[in-house]
């Protein structure tokens, strides 16, 4: 296609949100001039299911759940009076909260104010969160540092809690999740309770909690007199909380603008209502999703905003992308093993890692250019007569672009005037709702995540056969085993190869005294208790 062609389809598509200074161009997808027609039909459909849940339907038919996210920013939207003020309440209490903490009228027991907040969460209980802070946040705007705990790692741990060393006693810590049973969290917060208490300080005067009513961890927080906790209600999702106390929580202590992403992402929950793809960016991009990868999600979804600020974008959308959309069956029970891999960093660094293979390599992929028209605050540098660091930010990007095309790689852009909280919470509503809608063109249930117990299932039937193990062995100090008289000694012989895994991992660590005597090759070690 012609330079002045793709001139032409970008003028005829390009998709703008006049509130948001958004707009999305599709030029560079090679979709039929009649495709747009074409997917008219299916598109009313999901349009018509997006309607339904937007007013309260049962959108979760597995887990018989309504589905509200949209209520978190037009919370006059709710379906039920209850819903409305429990929303504008929640909004209100993480208002009056922060600006508490920022006076110092909520302060801690030995320090004159909370200083940083450390967040413990995981998947939607942390993905959010991080980006936004890390999207808005900055030396010259935070009121409180921000840092995170999303993981079970101990060196992970100990790392972020050596980083605030002293601090813990200004530190305010934030514990995150829906379940409230969530181990990695639970781990966390047990880790960083034992660091406060080490200091000879008291958790739960240094501790928050956002979680569902009666959960495992709002129990916790109530035994423990912690200073608050905020709702989490089941109609929203994890990977769809961060307009919940989930993300204003900690944004707000941080000093970031949180009415901003509400009505950045109200303002994009109007505009993506209209039911005409051209003008519609949520449902073109689905539609354009539908198209790279035949309904069948055959390509891969790259993202490469060109701005350090929005480097998590990618990370954020893979979870909600891919738990949304990665379903072995579809609405009716067939198998279908739908899914869109997402994957991407930031421009123009990764031109400097994987764009060789996007240009060249196996053509399996659709490329999401994000360009920020906004360089900084302020005028900058020329690093060459005539030219900034942000002109080759864009030179790069548009480079990239024609490249990729040139080999016949499709590509949207998304242009977006800066990286403020309306902007991002704009985006964050556009990516919802695009994935609403495909989930309906694909016939999918996008709301479930039935595939995530396995792996936590499984998690747990290795933690008690390591107890097993390690019982057995403490019974006989005296006795050395191979890991397959272990398994067979408890019962276990079949998993040889976990009970093997436990060992291996049990003696490489100080804890719990387990030790490995060389065998005659690694699979004959045998170990002991000492
Ligand atoms: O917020 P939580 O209940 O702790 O859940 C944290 C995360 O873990 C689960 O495994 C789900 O797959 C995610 O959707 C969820 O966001």
């Amino acid at each position: 296609m012609s330079e002045r062609r793709l001139w032409e389809r970008y003028q005829k598509y390009l998709c703008g949100v006049e509130s948001v200074g958004l707009t999305l161009d599709v030029s560079r997808m090679n979709f039929a001039e009649d495709f747009l027609e074409r997917m008219r039909g299916p598109l009313d459909k999901a349009f018509d299911a997006m309607e339904a849940l937007e007013k309260g339907a049962i959108a979760n038919p597995d887990e018989q759940r309504r589905v509200g996210h949209y209520w978190l920013r037009a919370p006059e939207l709710a379906p039920e009076p209850a819903l409305t003020r429990e929303v504008q309440d929640t909004i209100a209490a993480v208002n009056a909260f922060s600006a508490d903490v920022h006076a110092g009228r909520v302060k801690p027991p030995t320090a004159e104010r909370f200083t940083q907040v450390l967040l413990v969460g995981i998947g939607g209980s942390a993905l959010g969160p991080q980006l936004v802070a890390d999207a808005l946040g900055g030396p010259s705007v935070d009121k409180l540092r921000v840092s995170f705990l999303d993981n079970t790692d101990p060196d992970g741990i100990d790392r972020v809690l050596a980083t605030l060393g002293d601090a813990l006693a200004q530190t305010l810590t934030v514990v995150i999740s829906k379940s409230g049973g969530t181990k990695e969290t639970r781990n966390g917060m047990v880790e960083a309770e034992r660091a406060y208490t080490r200091r000879g300080l008291n958790f739960g005067a240094h501790a928050v909690a956002v979680t569902g009513e009666d959960s495992e961890l709002d129990r916790t927080a109530k035994q423990g007199k912690w200073l608050r906790v905020f709702p989490m209600w089941d109609w929203v999702g994890g990977r769809t909380s961060v307009l919940s106390a989930v993300g204003l929580l900690p944004a707000r202590l941080q000093g970031l603008d949180t009415e901003g992403l509400l009505s950045g992402a109200r303002d994009m929950d109007v505009a993506t209502r209209v039911r005409d793809a051209v003008k519609n960016p949520a449902a073109l991009l689905a539609l354009m999703w539908f198209h790279a990868g035949g309904g069948r999600g055959q390509k891969d979804m790259v993202i490469i905003p060109y701005k350090d600020r929005l480097m998590l974008l990618s990370k954020y959308l893979q979870q909600l992308v891919m738990e949304s959309l990665g379903k072995e069956k579809d609405l009716s029970g067939a198998v279908v093993n739908q899914g869109i891999a997402v994957y991407g960093n930031k421009g123009s660094t990764d031109q400097h890692a994987y764009v060789q293979q996007l240009r060249e390599g196996v053509n399996n992929f659709f490329a999401t250019f994000v360009e920020v028209l906004k360089d900084r605050e302020g005028p900058s540098l020329q690093v060459e007569p005539g030219t900034t660091s942000g002109d080759y930010l864009l030179g790069f990007l548009l480079g990239t672009r024609r490249a990729l095309f040139e080999k016949d790689r499709e590509s949207m852009t998304l242009t977006v005037p800066d990286v403020s909280a309306r902007t991002l919470g704009a985006l964050i509503a556009l990516y919802e709702r695009a994935v609403g809608l495909y989930a309906s063109l694909v016939n999918i249930n996008a709301y479930h995540q039935p595939g995530v117990e396995a792996g936590k299932k499984a998690a747990g039937v290795v933690l008690q056969l390591q107890r097993q193990v390690v019982e057995r062995l403490r019974a006989e100090p005296a006795k050395a085993y191979t890991a397959e008289e272990l398994a067979r000694a408890v019962g276990a012989a079949d998993e040889v190869e976990t009970v093997f895994k436990v060992l291996e991992h049990l003696s490489a660590n100080a804890q719990p005294g387990i030790q490995r005597e060389p065998g005659a090759n690694r699979f004959e070690a045998r170990f002991r208790a000492s």
